[in-house]
């Protein structure tokens, strides 16, 4: 029966129905349809992310303006996306979600505008955006009014950067100019095999480039997440997506000018068994490898460090953790992969990392174990020169708090990008392990004693032995952090089971630091 409008009774029970529209637009066939395809509805996927009943919805009965193609025939209320503001931990978020169950998801004007209106009130009330994607791109139907929001979007991308957190959640496909709004955010989150990520897919590469190539491998989150670097998280499921994001916000202050959540925490200026068993952990060869996440844990609350990009450039590692509950982000070099050294992806990498907790002013502790830059044709034809200098640009451009602990090589051009004492770091920490010199001991060797050797060599004396000879006299006299200390590029040399005390203290000491660089418009990072 319907409703009779004359009457306030009326009124409601039409609203109701409106209401029980805009859950359901499609029907429950399209839900069951997203379901089978391994895959949650745009409002479950809210509900999985936000404090439970805190989600306040936008716009749920707007529907598109267009009439070609049949599109007058069917306007589904929403229009293809689910928006609004809720919480996480109680704290603010603005929030959309793609509803591929209507018109694939896509973007049109309307459906642009429900988006631009969630970035601007984000802004507004300094809060983070998360934004759900799970689409096909621009509308086709609507032509250049969807490309057109595509802009909209992209420029509030660009000017919420660096003043809100903005996390991007792939749980689908995201195709096309599209795949530019998450590009632009903080970070990406892709669910392994359902979410795919590119600018052309198979049809068009094989027509324009004759490759053949399925979506998994152009876009999946694997390739994502491992090869192009444009993913943060590889989440085995929808569930392990979400919960990775409530772990990052927790990170995260709501806006550059509001401070981060502080964590719970036990002061302990005693060191302790685990401090103790960092004293051991450098192995006597210089070629042996240790894995960075032990000094990590061994100086952050609790142990925990949220690893970011934790599958791409492996050699440096970037993530958050908290030092008597305040959010620092570490960036390390990790022996285990390459032997620490710093190549392009991995300067990227980590400048991005930098840059981001200089602008959310994020403490920054880079603990640097770097035996140089990746040497190579393929490093330097890629252009080392240029990506790799991003990194100094960060380091030399954060006015955050820097602490820097040098724990064993500290070689060269790597030397002074990790956060050396020149570049601008406000406390630098180094083990007696340290190895702070120009280069290792064979190449050094290789160049200062090459007639010597040769010499040795003609003589019929014994090479090797000569070469030892020197090699231990380079180490001993140049590879140790005793030169940088003379000359105040190392504030102190401290026994490795001091290092989380002292980072403690070095934090603290540096809460309330201030530093301000020349004005100007804005700099021009190499990029
Ligand atoms: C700025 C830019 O965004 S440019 C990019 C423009 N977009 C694109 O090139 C992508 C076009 N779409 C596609 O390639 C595919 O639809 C994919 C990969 C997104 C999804 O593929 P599938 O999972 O096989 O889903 P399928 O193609 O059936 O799409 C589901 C529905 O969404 C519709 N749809 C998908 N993309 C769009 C779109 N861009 N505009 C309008 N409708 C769309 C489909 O027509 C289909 O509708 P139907 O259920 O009424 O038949």
């Amino acid at each position: 029966m319907e409703p009779d409008l004359k009457t306030t009774a009326g009124k409601l029970a039409d609203f109701r129905r409106r209401q029980g529209q805009s859950l359901l637009p499609s029907g429950p066939e399209a839900v069951e349809r997203q379901h089978a395809r391994g895959k949650n509805t745009a409002r479950e996927r809210i509900d999985l992310l936000v404090d439970p009943g805190s989600f306040v919805e936008f716009d749920a009965l707007a529907v598109h303006r267009s009439n070609a193609f049949g599109m007058d025939k069917k306007r589904p209320l929403g229009d293809g996306v689910v928006s609004g503001y809720a919480t996480v931990d109680g704290r603010l978020i603005g929030i959309y979600s793609q509803d591929f169950t209507v018109f694939g998801g896509s973007l049109s004007q309307v459906n642009g505008e429900k988006i631009v209106k969630v970035q601007e009130f984000a802004l507004r009330n300094g809060c983070p955006v998360v934004g759900i994607n799970d689409g096909g791109g621009a509308r086709i139907q609507e032509g250049v009014a969807s490309l057109a929001m595509f802009a909209d979007i992209f420029r509030n991308n660009v000017h919420a950067s660096g003043v809100v957190p903005q996390i991007s959640l792939i749980l689908g496909p995201c195709a096309g100019g599209a795949a530019y709004s998450p590009a632009l955010t903080d970070y990406v989150v892709m669910v392994d095999k359902t979410s795919h990520m590119f600018i052309t897919g198979p049809d068009v590469i094989k027509t324009v480039t004759g490759e053949d190539v399925d979506m998994e491998t152009l876009g999946g989150a694997r390739q994502h997440n491992t090869t192009t670097g444009t993913s943060t998280y590889l989440a085995a499921d929808e569930q392990d997506a979400v919960g990775f994001v409530r772990e990052l916000l927790d990170y995260l202050p709501s806006n550059n000018l509001a401070e981060a959540p502080l964590g719970e925490f036990t002061e302990m200026l005693e060191t302790t068994l685990e401090d103790e068993a960092l004293d051991t952990l450098i192995p006597d060869s210089a070629n042996q490898p240790y894995d960075m996440h032990a000094v990590i844990a061994a100086i952050v609350d609790d142990g925990h460090f949220l690893e970011m990009q934790a599958l791409y450039a492996p050699n440096v590692l970037i993530g958050y953790a908290r030092v008597e509950g305040h959010t620092i982000g570490i960036v390390a070099n990790q022996p285990m992969q390459f032997a620490g050294t710093l190549d392009i992806n991995a300067s990227e990498k980590a400048a991005r990392f930098v840059r981001h907790c200089d602008a959310f002013n994020i403490p920054i502790l880079t603990l640097v174990d770097v035996p140089g830059f990746l040497p190579g044709k393929d490093q330097e034809f890629n252009g080392i020169i240029r990506r790799g200098a991003k990194l100094l640009y960060a380091y030399a451009e954060a006015t955050v708090p820097k602490v820097t602990v040098i724990t064993r090589k500290a070689y060269g051009g790597a030397y002074i990008v990790m956060g050396s004492k020149k570049l601008g770091a406000d406390l630098n920490l180094a083990w007696p392990t340290a190895q702070i010199g120009v280069m290792g001991a064979q190449g050094a060797v290789n160049i200062l004693y090459r007639g010597h050797l040769k010499a040795v060599a003609e003589a019929g004396g014994d090479v090797e032995a000569a070469r030892a000879e020197v090699v231990s006299q380079y180490e001993e006299e140049l590879l140790n952090p005793y030169q940088a200390a003379q000359l105040g590029y190392v504030d102190a040399v401290i026994a490795p089971s001091d290092t989380r005390v002292q980072v403690v203290r070095a934090l603290r000491a540096l809460r309330d630091k201030r530093a301000t660089l020349p004005a100007k418009k804005h700099g021009n990072i190499p990029l």
